[in-house]
């Protein structure tokens, strides 16, 4: 469990990635605390996967890199690559979207993770063999599947092999991409959890790049929505999905759909949206009080709630960003005039970040103003 209180981990500033002058990124400033889960969202191309990459140090070929990136003491921008990879399995790690492509296919899981082990501790093979086999053992793989390769286990499997990889020299910060796609949602379901109790259990912070907003709702302690390689806004969890205050933000939440069977009254005897009405009945991490936020979906008359709000349009080609605020052209609160001339800066309130305008403006029921554009 974290919140705001806890120290800074990793400083993001003014971070920009570009390919061939084409900024991807443009701008961003985030800081990561110690032990919380941090949450990236946004549509496709929002530039989450190169924020993570920047996180790791590890951006692509053929990108630039300006601004920012520390952890603790290390600047990871224009660092050595020696540098980078002296961080790398012992304070950040990668848990990947594609456990197959990260571990290799001609050796037993067990052998590579005590590879992994004894690139790092000198320790002898039997003894690096050993803290394999009990890190296996720690996300459920039993020792009699421990001389299985990579082909023998499951996708989940495989996925759970790659969280106690990452987890064996207890890092501070762990980076995962989008670590679930490739598996059944009952899968993905327990992929979260194992992530969540073992990034939890060892006190390190975990940043959970995903579309998958119920997984943000269950698993995260704070969001950081993106919008064509810009933030949008940030907060926890909690305010965030009880009452966004971009556009943007609103029209993402507002368009995940609702179980109106999961319904469930707050402490306030206000009706909110279960967690279950997402996928999970689960206590998030960290909280065992019931929420209290209201629900964007519950806020929408009976008789429209049948019709699924959704943001229209496609999110913009970083080549042909619009004037101003990139999300404009969608915005359904956007006016004629500084919305379509001017880019929209960050502003921090307490624990809240928002980059819009006109949040001041934006309606009690959010919702309701995409409803029209179905
Ligand atoms: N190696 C690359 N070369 C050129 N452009 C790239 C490269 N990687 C990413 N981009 C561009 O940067 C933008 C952001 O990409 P990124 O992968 O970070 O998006 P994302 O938010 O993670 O999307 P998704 O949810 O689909 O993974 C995209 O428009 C993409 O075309």
């Amino acid at each position: 469990m974290s919140t705001l209180t806890t120290e800074v981990l990793a400083s993001v500033q003014d971070l920009r990635i570009s390919f061939d002058a084409v900024e991807a990124v443009r701008g961003l400033t985030f800081d990561v605390h110690e032990g919380e889960v941090l949450a990236v969202v946004g549509e496709s191309g929002a530039g989450k996967s190169l924020t993570a990459r920047a996180l790791l140090g590890m951006p692509p070929r053929g990108a630039t890199v300006t601004g920012s990136v520390r952890l603790g003491a290390d600047e990871l921008v224009d660092a050595p690559r020696s540098v980078r990879s002296g961080l790398w399995g012992r304070r950040i790690a990668l848990v990947p979207q594609d456990a197959l492509s990260a571990l290799s296919p001609v050796h037993q899981v067990a052998d590579q993770l005590a590879a992994a082990v004894r690139s790092v501790d000198g320790v002898s093979r039997k003894e690096a063999r050993a803290r394999a086999v009990a890190a296996l053992e720690e996300v459920g793989i039993a020792p009699d599947k421990t001389r299985a390769y990579p082909h023998e286990f499951s996708g989940g499997m495989r996925q759970r092999a790659v969280i106690a990889m990452a987890m064996l020299h207890q890092p501070d910060l762990v980076i995962a991409d989008e670590p679930t796609t490739a598996q059944d949602p009952e899968t993905q379901k327990q992929v979260l959890d194992l992530l969540a109790r073992r990034t939890g259990a060892a006190g390190a912070a975990l940043v959970l790049v995903t579309h998958d907003l119920a997984a943000v709702r269950e698993h995260a302690d704070r969001m950081l929505v993106m919008y064509a390689g810009r933030l949008v806004e940030a907060g926890p969890v909690d305010e965030v999905f009880g009452q966004p205050r971009a556009p943007y933000t609103a029209g993402l939440l507002a368009s995940v759909p609702v179980d109106e069977g999961t319904l469930e009254t707050s402490a306030q005897g206000a009706p909110r949206q279960g967690r279950g009405a997402l996928t999970s009945a689960a206590p998030p991490r960290g909280r065992d009080q019931p929420k209290t936020t209201r629900s964007l979906s519950t806020a929408i008359p009976a008789e429209r709630k049948r019709r699924l709000p959704a943001i229209a349009g496609a999110p913009p080609n970083p080549t042909d960003l619009p004037p101003g605020c990139a999300f404009q052209p969608r915005c359904p609160l956007a006016d004629a005039t500084r919305c379509r001339t001017e880019q929209p800066e960050p502003e921090t309130q307490d624990a809240r970040t928002v980059a819009c305008h006109r949040w001041h403006e934006l309606p009690d029921n959010p919702a309701e103003l995409f409803l029209e554009s179905v």
